[in-house]
C-alpha cells in the first residue's frame, strides 16, 4: 500500500500553521506612498482638533450679549473693528458693540461667543467706518466650533493593523505624520512545478498547459498586501526542484510551491521535505479542493506545498496562507470574514469532507445569497474569476438544498475577523 496520509480538520491545520505564525517587522515610510499598508503602530492624536476655536461661516464674530434688543422690527448696530481671514490671528479683543468681520476656518476673537453668517447682516459705512447691523439675536457659543470639539489631545484615533485608506490618510496628514510607520511586505516565493507548465507566452502544445497557478498565487499575496518573489516553473525532476527550493527558502519570508504535492510518482515536494528534513505541520485535510494541501518549516520558515489542481491551490492559499501573511502585516483581524448567506442552489451528494465552494454573492431583499461561480471541481480554473466568496458546507452525511443557511468566507473583504 502507498504511504497513507490522514486528514486532519481544517480548523486543526489553520491552528498548526497558525502556531507557527511569525512575526511582521515595520517600515518607516512618507506618506505620499502608504496607501493599502497598514499601520504598525496606534495613531494617537498630538493635539486636539481644532487646536483654537473657529468660525464654520463667514460672517461676524459678536457678543451675543449685544443682540438681546434685536429683533423684526429692531437692528442692533456693531463697529466692525477687525477683518480676518483663515489663517489670520486676530488681534482685537472685542467689546459692547463691537464685531470682527471673520471668514470660515479662522480664530474666533476674544470677546466674541458666536458667529452671525453674512446672510442675516447688512453694513453699511459712516465716515470711513464699517458698520454691521442685524434684527436676529443670538446665543452664546451659537455657530463656534469649540476647541477640541473634534479630538482631545491622546485619544486613540486608528488602531495598528488597520489599513490605510484615504479617509485614514487625511488624519495621519492632520496630526503631523510626514512619516509613517507601517507594516514591512513579507515577501513570498513562488515556484511552480510540473513538466507540463507552459509560460504564459507559449503556444499551446499537446499534453501542455499554461502555468496559470504562479500568476494566480502573486495576485492572491498582492491582494493581502505582501509582495513576491517568483523562482520560475520546474520539471518534475527531485534534484533540481530540491536544489531551487532550498535556495529559495534562503531568499524569502515564506515559500510556497504549487504541484507535486499528492502521490504519484511525478510528485516530488513530500521527498523534498524529507530531504529538507523539515517539520511537516500537515499534508491531508478534511476539505475539498485542496485536500492534499501541505505545509511544513524548514529552519525558520513557513513552506507550503499547495496542490497543483488550480481551485485547490487557491483555496489552500486563503485558508492557510491569507491569515498569516495578514498578522506578519499586523492585521489584528487576520481571518477571511465569515458571514451567513443563503444557499442559490441544490448539492445533493454528501461529501465527508467540508468543501469550500467558490461562490458569489448578491443581495436581494436584504438578504446575502450565495451561487456558485462555476464548475465545483478541484481541477477547474474558469470558477476562480467570478469567485468573491467561499461558500463554506460542512463535512458530513447530508447533502444541501437551495434556501438552506449557510457561511460564507468574503474573499474581497478587507476588514476580516479576529478567529476562523
Ligand atoms: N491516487 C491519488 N491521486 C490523486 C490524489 C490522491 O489522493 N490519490 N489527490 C488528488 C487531488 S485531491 C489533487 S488536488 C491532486 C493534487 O495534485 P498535485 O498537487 O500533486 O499536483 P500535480 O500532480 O503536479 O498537478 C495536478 C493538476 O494540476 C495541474 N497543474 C499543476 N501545476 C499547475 C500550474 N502551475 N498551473 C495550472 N495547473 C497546474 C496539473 O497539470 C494537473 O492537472 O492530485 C490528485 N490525485
Ligand atoms: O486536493 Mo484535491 O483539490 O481535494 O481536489
Ligand atoms: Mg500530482
Amino acid at each position: 500500500m502507498e504511504d497513507m496520509r490522514k486528514p486532519i480538520p481544517v480548523e486543526e491545520a489553520i491552528s498548526r500553521v497558525w502556531e507557527r505564525r511569525p512575526n511582521g517587522a515595520t517600515d518607516d515610510i512618507p506618506i505620499t506612498d502608504v496607501d493599502n499598508r497598514r499601520l504598525s503602530d496606534d495613531i494617537f492624536a498630538s493635539h486636539s482638533v481644532p487646536s483654537f476655536p473657529k468660525s464654520p461661516y463667514d460672517g461676524f464674530a459678536l457678543r451675543s450679549a449685544d443682540t438681546t434688543e434685536a429683533g423684526r422690527n429692531h437692528s442692533v448696530s456693531f463697529k466692525v473693528v477687525e477683518h480676518i481671514g483663515a489663517g489670520e490671528l486676530p488681534q482685537k479683543q472685542l467689546h459692547e458693540g463691537e464685531a470682527t468681520r471673520i471668514m470660515t476656518g479662522a480664530k474666533i476673537p476674544d470677546g466674541a461667543d458666536c458667529i452671525a453668517m453674512f446672510e442675516i447682516c447688512q453694513t453699511y459705512t459712516d465716515n470711513g467706518q464699517s458698520y454691521m447691523s442685524m434684527t436676529r439675536t443670538m446665543e452664546s457659543g451659537q455657530n463656534i466650533i469649540e476647541e477640541g470639539s473634534e479630538v482631545a489631545k491622546g485619544d486613540l484615533l486608528i488602531p495598528r493593523g488597520t489599513m490605510i485608506n484615504p479617509g485614514v490618510k487625511a488624519v495621519l496628514a492632520t496630526f503631523g505624520y510626514s512619516d509613517v510607520k507601517v507594516s514591512r511586505k513579507p515577501v513570498v516565493g513562488i515556484i511552480a512545478t510540473g513538466t507540463e507548465l507552459l509560460d504564459v507566452d507559449e503556444d499551446l502544445e499537446p499534453g501542455k498547459i499554461r502555468n496559470s497557478n504562479a500568476y494566480m498565487i502573486a495576485s492572491q499575496i498582492k491582494r493581502v498586501g505582501a509582495d513576491y518573489r517568483y523562482f520560475g516553473k520546474l520539471e518534475d525532476n527531485l534534484e533540481e526542484s530540491y536544489d531551487m527550493v532550498s535556495k529559495a527558502l534562503a531568499e524569502v519570508d515564506m515559500l510556497i510551491t504549487t504541484g507535486g504535492v499528492s502521490v504519484g510518482d511525478f510528485d516530488f515536494m513530500p521527498a523534498i521535505y524529507d530531504k529538507l528534513e523539515a517539520d511537516v505541520l500537515f499534508n491531508k485535510v478534511a476539505m475539498r479542493p485542496g485536500s492534499v494541501t501541505t505545509a511544513a518549516v524548514s529552519g525558520d520558515t513557513l513552506l507550503y506545498g499547495l496542490s497543483g489542481n488550480p481551485s485547490a491551490c487557491y483555496v489552500g492559499f486563503e485558508l492557510f496562507v491569507r491569515p498569516i501573511l495578514q498578522h506578519q502585516l499586523a492585521s489584528q483581524k487576520p481571518f477571511l470574514k465569515r458571514i451567513k448567506a443563503v444557499l442559490g442552489t441544490d448539492f445533493p451528494k454528501p461529501n465527508p469532507f467540508t468543501r469550500f465552494v467558490r461562490s458569489y454573492i448578491t443581495y436581494h431583499n436584504g438578504s446575502v445569497h450565495a451561487l456558485p461561480s462555476g464548475i465545483d471541481k478541484s481541477n477547474v480554473v474558469t470558477s476562480l474569476a467570478n469567485a468573491d466568496a467561499l461558500t463554506v458546507l460542512p463535512g458530513g452525511t447530508r447533502g444541501f438544498k437551495n434556501g438552506d443557511d449557510v457561511e460564507v468566507l468574503l474573499l474581497d473583504d478587507r476588514e476580516g475577523q479576529r478567529e476562523f
